[in-house]
């Protein structure tokens, strides 16, 4: 179980920033900062999927890499298992894998070099690393290229890879930044019966996503972010009740419009 309360994150504005501001100015800035994420609040228990949803620029990655602890609240507690891991980013670190936008493998080594490293980091012992990379290799079809050198992939093996690096520590949570973003049909559909796979085993799946057939496969909760603060967490049955809706895209739309005319 992985419970987020009251999270809130600010960036320092850079002169840059401010001088070149032409656009409309976001509510969320201030004289010297931007308040990114202002109150983000969800959870997710053991064998559920969350789908983390909210226009473009809504706080979502800037609340998962909180949850990744690459980046430290302002306020707020991210609890999992009981132990807030604000206050323990080492434990967060072992529990959680995390699934970023940007690509964590070395170039010059081969997919199977990297995985090993990171498990290798984690301390996993080299039987345990040989029998969780078969498996992974197996689930997520890498076969074919675990070899390649990482710096020659395609998109999809590359996804494929850096999901297989997050979680080759059999964390207890998995986080997931648009895991599909830009991956064809064939690779999208993977990483989908990866995540299925993964909730079988009971383990939370948080994800970001703007593929609300996604959520449909896949999600019993959904958390929404609009600039910076929460505006609705609950059952899928719940988003489309207070959506009013059982179209996901309109019932998204309408909890949007009806949170920003309160
Ligand atoms: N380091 C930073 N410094 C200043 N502003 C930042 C920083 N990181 C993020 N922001 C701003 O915070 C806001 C939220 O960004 P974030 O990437 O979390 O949004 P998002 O919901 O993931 O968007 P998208 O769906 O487009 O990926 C954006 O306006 C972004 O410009």
């Amino acid at each position: 179980m992985i419970e987020v309360s009251g999270l809130k994150k600010k960036f320092k504005l850079t002169k840059d920033h401010k001088k070149n501001k032409l656009d409309k100015i976001d509510p969320r800035e201030d004289k010297d900062y931007f308040h990114s994420v202002t109150d983000v609040s969800f959870y997710c228990a053991q064998g559920e999927v969350l789908g983390l949803l909210g226009p473009n620029g809504a706080g979502k990655t800037t609340t998962l890499r909180m949850i990744s602890t690459a980046l430290k609240p302002d306020a707020g507690s991210i609890h999992i298992g009981g132990e807030n891991i604000i206050k323990n980013p080492l434990f967060g670190r072992k529990s959680i894998g995390f699934l970023s936008g940007s690509t964590g493998l070395y170039g010059r080594l081969t997919v199977k070099e990297n995985i090993e490293y990171f498990a290798k980091l984690h301390g996993m012992s080299k039987a345990a690393i040989s029998s969780r990379c078969d498996e992974l290799f197996d689930l997520l079809d890498m076969h074919s290229f675990i070899d390649k050198r990482a710096e020659n992939l395609s998109t999809g093996m590359k996804q494929k890879a850096n999901i297989a690096r997050a979680v080759v520590h059999h964390p207890a949570v998995v986080v997931l930044d648009e895991p599909t973003t830009g991956l064809d049909i064939m690779t999208t559909q993977t990483v989908i019966n990866f995540i299925k796979g993964l909730k079988a085993q009971g383990t939370p799946v948080i994800f970001s996503t703007h593929h609300l057939d996604e959520v449909a496969l896949l999600c019993d909760r959904v958390a929404v972010i609009n600039e910076g603060k929460s505006c609705f967490d609950g059952s899928l049955e719940e988003f489309k009740e207070v959506g009013k809706s059982d179209e996901l895209n309109q019932a998204f739309m309408n909890i949007l419009t009806e949170k920003s005319d309160v």
